[in-house]
């Protein structure tokens, strides 16, 4: 096979295993939890925590104890493709739910998935909208002890640097009063890259570098009494 046709099979058997998965653990969750909640997130979890080594990918992680935070807090990360979802279920905290756009909820099986995993769907074309969703989501958070996932470039990029950030995540974090974590998947141009055709075996680093700093200056003076001396650094 050429690489153009290898790296479209591999595209093809990952969205394949996706919906597959999906619409296993559909009933699993409904039989299990009856409906829509965030303790579905775990039958996904595990099932996704199996697709990397069907690909050969390895996770590691650094850093993961600035990660263990009590209580909500929001999570923001670097967005570079759709093996991200892996890297989030490896190191998903329970009760954790992440940010995503509308048009995921008509993937049939794994819309549904998202679905019943408690996943907030927004819509990007609408500011207005997002923003009323996102606002409803500071008071369940609180309200229901749950951590936000949001990747705030809004996008995948998977050009090795940031897209400007969008600023829901930082408007939720300080409507909530919660602290941001911010997470960083290292680059996956050494075994992923649509451009060149090429999906190979690799290894990501998932690290959790906490800035206080970071928290500080967008949720103003609380973020001393929000943080712990030991998650400063
Ligand atoms: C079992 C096997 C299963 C197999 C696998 C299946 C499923 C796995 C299950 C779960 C995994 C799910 C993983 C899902 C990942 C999905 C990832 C995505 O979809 S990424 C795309 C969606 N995400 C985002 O867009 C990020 C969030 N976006 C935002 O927060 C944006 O800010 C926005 C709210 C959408 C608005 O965006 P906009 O383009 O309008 O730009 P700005 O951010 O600049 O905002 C404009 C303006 O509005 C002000 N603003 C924004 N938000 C708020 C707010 N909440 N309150 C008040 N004001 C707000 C902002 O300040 C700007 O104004 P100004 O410039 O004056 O400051
Ligand atoms: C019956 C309907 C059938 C629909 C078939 C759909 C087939 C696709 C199946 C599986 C795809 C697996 C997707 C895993 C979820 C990953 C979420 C994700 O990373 O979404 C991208 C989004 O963050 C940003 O989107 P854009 O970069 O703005 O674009």
């Amino acid at each position: 096979l050429s690489p153009a046709a290898r790296f479209q099979l591999k595209i093809g058997l990952y969205c394949a295993l996706c919906l597959a998965a999906s619409a296993l653990a559909a009933p699993l969750c409904l039989l299990r939890h009856g409906g829509r909640t965030v303790r579905n997130m775990r039958i996904i979890k595990n099932m996704v925590k199996t697709f990397k080594y069907i690909y050969g990918l390895r996770f590691e992680t650094k850093g993961l104890e600035n990660f263990q935070v009590e209580g909500p807090c929001v999570i923001v990360s670097n967005h570079q493709s759709i093996l991200d979802m892996i890297g989030l279920m490896e190191i998903l905290p329970d009760n954790c739910v992440q940010i995503g756009k509308k048009e995921l909820l008509y993937m049939g099986p794994v819309g549904l998935i998202m679905y019943l995993g408690g996943v907030i769907f927004i819509n990007r074309k609408s500011t207005s909208n997002a923003k009323t969703v996102m606002s409803g989501v500071a008071q369940t958070m609180l309200d229901e002890n749950v951590k936000v996932w949001v990747y705030p470039e809004g996008t995948r990029n998977g050009n090795g640097d940031l897209l400007p950030f969008k600023k829901g995540a930082f408007h939720l974090a300080i409507q909530a009063q919660v602290p941001i974590i911010p997470v960083v998947y290292s680059s996956f141009s050494s075994f992923y890259n649509p451009a060149k055709k090429l999906f190979i075996s690799g290894t990501v680093l998932l690290s959790t570098p906490l800035v206080y700093g970071w928290t500080l200056c967008v949720s103003g003076l609380p973020a001393e009494e929000k943080l712990g001396s030991r998650q400063r650094c």
